[in-house]
């Protein structure tokens, strides 16, 4: 069986289960493709990343990149489990609001805030302003004071480390789009303007080098230039930071191939590399913040698709056609990004066939998989790609006008949705015709 499931993820007929729910009853009655979460998964990630703070006894918070994954039913979990959210946009942020999430604690962050965005976030008591850019400092000094109000902020920096990762997903590469760049001074600048600032509490600071990265080195780097950062800002300033947030990025397993550290071991790292370079300053400890959107969910996600038609040419790996495809998942075109699929009723199946598996939009790029080995399939067949719960729905498109799909949260045997799927309705709601202008 495929390594990604457990034994106990079979029920008595050998489906697959997803949350204590048949995955065949799933795709009955709620429809394919249909995306479905493991809310146990996600509850469980969340913890295992607190319990590493907690035995390491610093401060802290565990921040969920909700980019991952947004939606009012997930803002209500990251709730119940204390989690702290980033957000980066009005969206996301109306999204948690709906919710009923607290967004005193959240984290607002984005490389061109707008002056409505601001103000939504000062106008909801936003937790704090992760500050990227000087036109930022700014645009958020003029909206505190038409508001006569004040807020915590956090300055992004960009600490000059690439990730090794696909070159779309890096960000802390001293070129890249984020940030207060250090090495031309561009840091310092920018925590002079917001420490001159009577309106902002300047809290901390911020670095993410990246997503999907494997290698501890980048992390422990980011946290050591960090520390760096501060203990520099402490004896020009008299400036000691309160926050030191590295951001997320730690990989997760998308096929046998990727061997990563469990997400907990990588914070564990991080904190061990920053208490032992602030132990060597006249710091004092600051709370340690991370930002983990992809380990979260992701691991949590599946994506449930109907199999339809099917391409045999001699000589080549067959098509298999699904009912989804980059529409509902975007990564594989997008960076060539790898998943593992397998036959919902029956994951132990004898493997038969190595497929491509195909998604149904115009465009040759749609294909989820250049290379799955399958057992045998048929049209009616239901699949369950696993592990897209990170980036999927997220980045979900209407292209070739088709509905985005629903998304179910399973828990202990209960199902609910928490999206509801499209209908062809939805896709002209905000459509207006159009009258010839003579
Ligand atoms: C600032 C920031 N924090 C956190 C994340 C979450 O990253 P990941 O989903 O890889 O944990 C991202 C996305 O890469 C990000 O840009
Ligand atoms: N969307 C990307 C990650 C980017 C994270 C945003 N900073 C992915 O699917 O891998």
């Amino acid at each position: 069986m495929n390594e990604q499931l457990s034994a106990s993820q079979l029920n008595a007929a050998g489906h697959l289960m997803i949350g204590g729910c048949d995955s065949l009853d799933l795709a009955q009655q709620y429809g394919t493709p249909l995306v479905v979460y493991d809310v146990s998964q996600i509850r469980h990630q969340i913890r295992a990343f607190k319990r590493v703070f907690e035995a390491n006894q610093v401060n802290y918070e565990v921040s969920y990149a909700s980019k991952a994954f947004a939606a009012i039913a997930m803002y209500q979990v990251a709730d119940q489990e204390g989690a702290h959210v980033d957000v980066v946009s009005g969206g996301e942020m109306y999204t948690a609001l709906k919710a009923g999430f607290p967004l005193s604690h959240a984290s607002f962050h984005g490389n061109n805030k707008s002056y409505d965005e601001l103000v939504m976030a000062v106008k909801n008591n936003i937790g704090v302003i992760v500050v990227d850019n000087f036109y930022e400092i700014k645009l958020l000094n003029q909206v505190l004071t038409e508001l006569d109000a004040r807020v915590k902020v956090m300055l992004r920096i960009t600490p000059g480390i690439s990730a090794h990762t696909n070159k779309y997903i890096q960000t802390g590469q001293v070129d890249s789009k984020f940030g207060f760049d250090l090495e031309s001074g561009q840091a310092d600048r920018a925590l002079e303007a917001v420490l001159a600032s009577p309106r902002m509490t300047m809290i901390g600071l911020h670095a993410h080098i990246g997503s999907q990265i494997f290698e501890l080195t980048g992390f422990e780097g980011v946290a050591n230039k960090l520390v760096e950062v501060a203990n520099h800002w402490q004896q020009r300033y008299d400036y000691q930071a309160q926050v030191i947030n590295v951001g997320g990025g730690f990989g997760i397993r998308y096929t046998k191939d990727d061997q990563p550290l469990r997400p907990e071991e990588f914070v564990d790292a991080i904190i061990k590399a920053i208490k032992a370079a602030v132990a060597s300053t006249a710091l004092e400890m600051p709370a340690i913040w991370i930002e983990p959107g992809r380990s979260i969910v992701g691991p949590a996600g599946y994506n449930l698709y109907t199999v339809g038609s099917r391409k045999d040419l001699p000589g080549y790996r067959p098509f298999v056609t699904i009912d989804g495809g980059m529409g509902d998942n975007i990564r594989p075109a997008l960076y060539q990004a790898e998943y593992e699929t397998v036959l919902a009723r029956d994951p132990q199946a004898p493997l038969a066939e190595h497929v491509r598996l195909a998604g149904k939009y115009c465009e040759s790029g749609d294909i989820l998989s250049q290379d799955q080995a399958l057992p045998k399939t048929k049209p009616g067949d239901v699949l369950a790609m696993l592990d897209t719960g990170a980036y999927g729905y997220a980045m979900a498109s209407n292209y070739n006008r088709n509905p985005r799909p629903a998304v179910v949260f399973a828990e202990n045997g209960h199902s609910q949705l928490v999206i509801e799927r499209e209908s062809y309705e939805d896709l002209v709601h905000l459509d207006r015709p159009y009258t010839e202008a003579k």
